[in-house]
């Protein structure tokens, strides 16, 4: 997914400086981030109404709508997709796969120190997602 990802995000760059009257990027670029962010908003909000009915179909066409809206804000907010990957890895190194970073402030290292370098094995934690289901 992440080399589809980056492929439009070279491919968003290459159309911001595109004509506006033939280029839905350079259109958004042109009315900038508030107008990317609420068609972002919009998308989201698309998703869920989507998936909420059960339209899983939907949902895969709404989502490739978000991914497109995600990549327009992520160029206006010089935000590359790399610089996504790797906070994405630095949690997984920290907490597991698709963990968050918890609420409280936690002074987490800016990069895996060498002792969190060798990932550690990703462990579900039954009791954890049990107390979740709740
Ligand atoms: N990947 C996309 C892409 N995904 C979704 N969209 C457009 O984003 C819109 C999202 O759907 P909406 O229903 O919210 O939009 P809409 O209601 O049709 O129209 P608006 O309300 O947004 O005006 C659709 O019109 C899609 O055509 C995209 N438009 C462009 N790209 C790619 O972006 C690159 C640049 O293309 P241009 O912007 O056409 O130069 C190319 O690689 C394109 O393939």
């Amino acid at each position: 997914m992440s080399d589809s990802l980056e492929r439009l995000y070279l491919a968003v760059l290459a159309a911001r400086d595109l004509d506006p009257a033939t280029s839905r990027t350079a259109r958004l670029f042109q009315r900038g981030p508030s107008k990317m962010a609420k068609k972002l908003a919009e998308e989201a909000i698309e998703v869920v109404i989507d998936a909420v009915n059960g339209d899983s179909e939907a949902v895969i066409r709404e989502s490739a709508d978000l991914l497109y809206n995600l990549t327009v804000l992520w160029a206006s907010a010089g935000v590359r997709p790399e610089d996504v990957w790797r906070e994405m890895a630095r949690r997984e190194d920290m907490l597991g796969i698709a963990e968050k970073l918890p609420k409280t402030p936690m002074k987490l290292p800016k990069v895996a120190s060498p002792r969190v370098a060798a990932r550690r094995p990703i462990v579900a934690l039954e009791g954890r997602v049990a107390r979740k289901r709740h």
